[in-house]
């Protein structure tokens, strides 16, 4: 069976603990990063430099401390990545009795949330998971996702983005706004930057779906 459920976290104004300051540490503050988080706090004994950086730029905090168990109460969300089982064992205990979500990197069964794969193009967010079977073919599945879906798609993603605000402002019929907007969605690649007049392809999407209904 597989046992996880995806979903996409808003995490601005959401305080994250990573406990471990290694390369795997590491890795998790980037992602965290990345999608905006904005409270992050790493505790660890010893860090690497470019946490130590990212510390001294003023985008985490880190604490050189040895983890305590009341750290937990402060997160809703928790990392365990240190080096030791048996603490990362109970930093796990201390997240699940606090009731938050806690990701165990040295044992996923042990935790309640992994971590995917993430390729970022603008809004476009494409994410692999192995479900923890194999982290080396999300991985390699994620490297031929960024080869299709290419920076290109920041562009495109912004564009159809543009588009939809427009339709739903102005094609009131539900079945009409959803054949635009899907048709939109097949022609997107297609098109360049220079094809920049939404409403003349709002147009044309139009007159495309009353040709195919007719
Ligand atoms: C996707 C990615 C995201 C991220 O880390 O943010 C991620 N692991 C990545 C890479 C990677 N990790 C490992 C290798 C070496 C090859 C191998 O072992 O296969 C490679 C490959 C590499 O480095 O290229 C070793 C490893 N990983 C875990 C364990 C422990 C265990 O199995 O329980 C061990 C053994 C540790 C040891 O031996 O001590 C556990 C987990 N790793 C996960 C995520 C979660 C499941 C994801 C899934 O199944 O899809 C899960 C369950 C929990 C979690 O960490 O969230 C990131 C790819 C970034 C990218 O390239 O896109
Ligand atoms: N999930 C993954 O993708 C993945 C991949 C490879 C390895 N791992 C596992 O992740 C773990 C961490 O790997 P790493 O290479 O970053 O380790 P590392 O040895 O480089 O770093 C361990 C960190 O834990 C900290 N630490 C140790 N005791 C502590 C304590 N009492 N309180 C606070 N911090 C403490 C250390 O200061 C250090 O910063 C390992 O157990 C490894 O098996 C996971």
């Amino acid at each position: 069976m597989n046992g996880y459920y995806p979903v996409m976290l808003k995490l601005q104004g959401i305080r994250c603990i990573v406990v471990g300051g290694g390369p795997i540490a590491e890795r998790k503050v980037l992602g965290l990063l990345e999608a905006g988080a904005d409270q992050v706090t790493v505790i660890a004994l010893v860090f690497t430099p470019q946490l130590e950086e990212l510390a001294h730029a003023g985008h985490i905090e880190t604490e050189a401390r040895a983890y305590a168990s009341e750290d937990a109460l402060a997160a809703r969300l928790l990392f365990a990545a240190t080096d030791q089982a048996e603490l990362n064992r109970q930093i796990a205990l201390d997240g699940e009795q606090a009731g938050i979500w806690v990701n165990r990197a040295d044992e996923a069964e042990a935790g309640t949330f992994i971590n995917p794969s993430v390729v970022r193009r603008g809004e476009l967010v494409v994410t692999v998971s192995a479900s923890g079977a194999s982290p080396a073919l999300s991985s390699r599945i994620r490297e031929e996702l960024a080869q299709r879906y290419g920076p290109e798609y920041i562009g495109i993603t912004a564009r159809l983005k543009e588009l939809r605000e427009r339709v739903k402002l102005t094609i009131g019929d539900r079945g009409l706004r959803r054949e635009v907007l899907k048709l939109a969605a097949h022609e997107a690649p297609w098109q360049g930057e220079e094809d920049g007049d939404i409403d003349a392809w709002i147009k044309r999407l139009i007159a495309a779906t009353d040709r195919r209904n007719t």
